[in-house]
């Protein structure tokens, strides 16, 4: 097997995106990974999606526009250009824009026309293939030969697709067998769907736990003997951050455990703190130990995904929470009430009290749990729905402009925009209400590292940034793409804990609960 030519999977690329059927997509996918050297597989996974293992590389759009005459041949192969942007990702100093203007024309110039189009798009952030990784891992599937659904388990388990498809490729589906749970490596969580209510939530779950939905990060907290290991949502290791997460794990009366919860920084009165406070106490890696005395933080666990070997996620959700009750005292566990028959008023009745109380209490909302189902990982499963009063929808920035007055020199209107079907996304309005002078410089921070463009009014940005919007419906507008544009749009907050494949959907605002368009 030779090395991959990037031709092809910019072929494939476009083939994919131009196709609508499923069923395609994953037999083009097959033949793709079938063709590709097993080591090669993470980065080939990596620029279907769109995304650049080197992360940010500092070029702009205006660099990217410079015509380059396409080379006759495909000789570029997917190494090469994995090792250009490496090189390119490692220019600083002096004179490195026009080192990197350079190497990004050596680059084009080894690239036929094809693939000049595929580099420009996956370098300025507009190859975004929302759906890819789920259809890359049947695709992986197909092309080894193995049950999807064992795919699917071992990805979630061992929390990479890029390296269960590398060793399934290599090896064959034999090697499936091999992805157990484990202390150390951390597993996909299980995400929710909305309801309306907490009625709704009930008619549609049956007997079932109503919990606390507190306004933290979530962490997954794994403890082997002494060795505490603490991950985030999207599974990067945070242990180093929150010192006083690892001693309350040290401190559980347990051997060999993976907790799942939700990380806050509450006030004397044991109320939530601003959102964005545990989010920065959360993200700040310098000087941990001053931030933690500053703003301590507290876990809340939920759920057991593991206890003394035994791998708990196939227990009905009622058993694994008698599990967590055992291991867990009480105030480190979610506060919930248990309705078992949710036909009775009374039960009913104490199901929203309980929501009520919560929102005094200072919290978000609430999650309803079916009290018989497993812990999908890495889904959004039918069997978690959460409840909040203010509907609110996480869309990417796609720009944002230059503000005027008090806000001069501060990116402040933000252009908000919905995912699409094809992984591209949709403009739906622009918003500055809301931003606190502190959001503001944040944003501003890091929008500039996003930037693509800016035509000094307005900087277009890769759409990696997620803000949490509340609004107050949709209204007809010819001026976006969509037809309709948000009411009243305000910041909630930023969501940089969030990635932005998992943005809300055009089709989501359109159908959702404050879709009626006035
Ligand atoms: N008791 C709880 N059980 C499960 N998740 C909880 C709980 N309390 C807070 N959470 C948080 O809520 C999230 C579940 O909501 P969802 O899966 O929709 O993710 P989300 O998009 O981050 O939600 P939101 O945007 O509403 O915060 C979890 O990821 C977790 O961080």
């Amino acid at each position: 097997m030779g090395r991959m030519l990037l031709a092809r999977l910019a072929d494939v690329s476009e083939q994919v995106a131009a196709t609508s059927a499923r069923s395609r997509k994953i037999a083009v996918l097959a033949d793709l990974f079938a063709a590709t050297p097993p080591a090669e597989v993470p980065l080939v996974i990596a620029y279907l999606a769109g995304r650049l293992p080197q992360g940010r590389i500092g070029i702009g759009w205006s660099t990217l526009k410079d015509p380059v005459a396409p080379a006759g041949h495909a000789t570029l192969t997917v190494a090469g250009t994995d090792a250009a942007l490496t090189a390119l990702a490692g220019v600083a100093g002096a004179g490195s824009r026009t080192e990197r203007r350079r190497l990004v024309r050596d680059l084009m110039a080894a690239a036929t026309a094809p693939e000049q189009r595929f580099l420009v798009r996956l370098l300025a952030g507009e190859v975004r293939q929302g759906a890819l990784d789920a259809i890359a891992l049947e695709g992986v599937a197909q092309a080894a030969g193995a049950p999807p659904a064992d795919v699917r388990r071992a990805v979630m388990l061992d929390g990479s697709l890029p390296r269960v498809a590398t060793v399934l490729l290599a090896e064959g589906p034999a090697v499936l067998e091999r992805f157990r749970l484990a202390v150390g490596t951390p597993v996909q969580p299980m995400l929710a769907h909305t309801a309306k209510s907490v009625a709704d939530a009930l008619a549609a779950l049956g007997p079932c736990a109503v919990e606390e939905k507190l306004d933290g990060i979530r962490i997954q907290v794994h403890r082997s003997g002494d060795d505490v290991r603490i991950y985030t949502r999207s599974l990067d290791e945070i242990t180093d951050r929150l010192p006083e997460v690892r001693g309350v794990a040290r401190d559980v009366a347990g051997d060999a455990f993976i907790l799942d919860g939700e990380v806050i920084a509450l006030d004397g009165a044991g109320r939530p703190v601003p959102f964005q406070e545990t989010a920065s106490r959360v993200g700040s890696r310098v000087d941990v130990a001053t931030a933690a005395a500053a703003r301590p933080v507290s876990p809340v666990f939920f759920d057991l995904l593991a206890l003394d070997g035994r791998a708990l996620l196939d227990l009905p959700g009622h058993e694994r929470h008698a599990e967590l009750a055992r291991l867990v005292p009480d105030p480190l566990r979610v506060r919930r009430t248990v309705v078992t028959d949710p036909a009775d008023p009374g039960q009913r009745r104490a199901a929203e009290a309980f929501f009520a109380g919560t929102l005094d209490r200072g919290h978000e909302g609430v999650l309803v749990k079916a009290l018989d189902a497993p812990y999908s990982a890495g889904r959004r499963g039918r069997s978690w729905l959460k409840v909040k009063p203010v509907h609110t929808l996480d869309l990417v920035v796609l720009a944002a402009e230059w503000g005027h007055g008090r806000r001069t020199g501060l990116l402040s209107n933000l252009h908000l925009g919905a995912r699409a079907a094809d992984g591209t996304f949709v403009m739906l309005g622009k918003t500055f209400k809301g931003l606190t002078d502190e959001m503001l410089r944040w944003q501003t921070d890091r929008l500039r590292e996003l930037a693509v463009s800016d035509d000094g009014s307005t900087v277009t940005v890769r759409p990696e940034l997620l803000v949490e919007i509340a609004y107050d419906g949709l209204q007809r507008s010819p001026r976006y793409p969509a037809g309709v544009t948000l009411r009243f749009a305000r910041v909630v907050r930023h969501r940089p804990d969030k990635p932005a494949a998992q943005a809300d959907t055009v089709e989501r605002v359109v159908a959702g609960p404050q879709s009626r368009v006035v």
